[in-house]
Order: C-alpha cells, then sequence, then structure tokens
C-alpha cells in the first residue's frame, strides 16, 4: 500500500516518519523547502495523487482548499484521511467536495512531535469513519492498535465537545501562560514546572493551529466562557473575603 501525507510542517513529517516504519510512504509539500528523510520519499502532487491512501496534514483553515484541488485530480477509490484537531468541519468540507467514489476516515493523533519524544506507544488517537466501509476502517483501527496507540472511535460531534475541554483548554490556558513571561526557577514547585511544560508544549506549535482550534471547534467558545466565568468567581469570592472579612470557607 503506498501511503501519501500531504503537508511536510512539524506534525506531517513527524507521522510521514512514524507511519514509514510499516508503509510506503511518500511525503509531498507545497513548499520547495521540504527535506527528505530515512522513513517516507519526497513527491511531487502527481506523485502524491498515485498512492492508494492519502494523509491530510494541513492546517485547519487549509482542508477547504487542499480538498478542492484533490477533488478535480484524484482517482476514485483513493482513501482520503485528515488528521486535523478538530473533526465536525473538516468531515464537513471533504464529504462536501470530494467526489462520492473517494473514501473519507478522519481522525485526529491527539499527540505531535513534542508530547510524542519519548515514542507513541499509549497515546491515543481518535477514529471517525465518515465515507468508507467498516473493513477499511477496521483495518487502520487494527494498524493503529498494533502501533501503540490507544484507539478511540467517536462521532465528529462528540469528539469537538470533548476536545473543546481538553485540548482546546489546554491551548487556551498555555498561551495565556505565554502572555506572562513566566521564568523558571530554583525554588519552583513541581506543579509550576508542570504550568512551564503546559507553556512550552503549546506556544511551541503554530500560531494558527491555535487559531483554528478556538474558531473551528464549535464549543471552544463556550469552554472559553465557562473559563472566564470561573476566573470571575474565584476572583469575587477573593474580594468577598479578604475585603470584607467574609468567612474564606463560604463560597
Ligand atoms: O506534541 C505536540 O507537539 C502537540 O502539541 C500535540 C497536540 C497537543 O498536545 O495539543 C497538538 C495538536 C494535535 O491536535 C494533537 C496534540
Amino acid at each position: 500500500m503506498r501511503v501519501g501525507v500531504y503537508g511536510l510542517g512539524r506534525f506531517g513529517r513527524f507521522w510521514a516518519e512514524t507511519l514509514g516504519t510499516r508503509f510506503e510512504v511518500y511525503g509531498y509539500s507545497r513548499t520547495p523547502k521540504a527535506i527528505a528523510s530515512r522513513h517516507f520519499t519526497l513527491t511531487t502532487y502527481e506523485g502524491l495523487l498515485s498512492c492508494d491512501v492519502i494523509i491530510l496534514c494541513v492546517s485547519i483553515s487549509a482542508v477547504e482548499e487542499v480538498a478542492r484541488s484533490l477533488a478535480r485530480d484524484l482517482s476514485p477509490s483513493t482513501l482520503v484521511m485528515d488528521t486535523c484537531s478538530v473533526k465536525t468541519y473538516p468531515l464537513e468540507v471533504l464529504s462536501r467536495t470530494l467526489p462520492d467514489g473517494i473514501d473519507i476516515l478522519g481522525t485526529h493523533p491527539m499527540f505531535g512531535p513534542d508530547s510524542a519524544r519519548e515514542g507513541i506507544a499509549g497515546l491515543p488517537i481518535v477514529l471517525t469513519p465518515c465515507r468508507v466501509t467498516e473493513e477499511v476502517s477496521s483495518f487502520w483501527e487494527e494498524t493503529f492498535r498494533e502501533m501503540g496507540l490507544s484507539v478511540h472511535r467517536m462521532t465528529a460531534e462528540e469528539h469537538d465537545r470533548e476536545a473543546a475541554y481538553t485540548q482546546g483548554i489546554t491551548h487556551f490556558v498555555g498561551r495565556v501562560l505565554g502572555e506572562l513571561h513566566l521564568e523558571d526557577s530554583p525554588i519552583a514547585t513541581v506543579g509550576y514546572r508542570k504550568l512551564l511544560e503546559i507553556r512550552e508544549q503549546t506556544c511551541n506549535d503554530p500560531w494558527q493551529l491555535f487559531l483554528d482550534l478556538q474558531h473551528y471547534n464549535p464549543y471552544t467558545r463556550r469552554m472559553r466562557e465557562d473559563l472566564a466565568q470561573a476566573f470571575t468567581r474565584i476572583l469575587a469570592v477573593l474580594d468577598r473575603t479578604l475585603d470584607g472579612g467574609a468567612d474564606p470557607s463560604v463560597r
């Protein structure tokens, strides 16, 4: 099976290398800067089109444009797999844009080059079958299991609802911490070090990922509002207890 990876940014490169240990992987990048790797072969757009499976590793906001060009050029029965950090929006775009004969399987590897530095064993991946036979979905589910991943099948809606309050909240808090220019300290507590780690990991990702996570997941707005209200509630409790002398155990 020839597996094509469309997009060789930080994640695309990492995923092409990881899959290249099991499959014949061809990496395609629209920017001419892409560098070859031991585990995959660089290819042209035409080379990518000849693959049996094409894995999209592009930003969420680029999916529509990429899908439009693939829709014109793909041969029937190709499997297109996305890897976006949200699921409802890209799967809606792919089903609307790609012709009927093209299979679509949604995935979200819940890790990247930073979080999988020690390997991918035990890390979660979400599988959202969209327009694909059960046989193909099961093949990839089994493949990811054999690679040591923890596979979770869920609908796009279930994924986005849950991811808003797990990944979405983490990136939001990480970016807020990034605004504070916090420094390491010789007396740093374990908890503080964890905060710095969250800042590093989230701010290391492209700014576009942050924007797209907050924009294209329909549940992140609510998460941000909940967070803002929680912040305000805690400040109000402090104001009441510190300034008014109220009992601090009463909230
Ligand atoms: O390991 C990294 O580099 C990541 O940032 C991975 C990370 C995350 O931890 O939020 C970022 C985007 C993907 O959707 C999944 C996971």
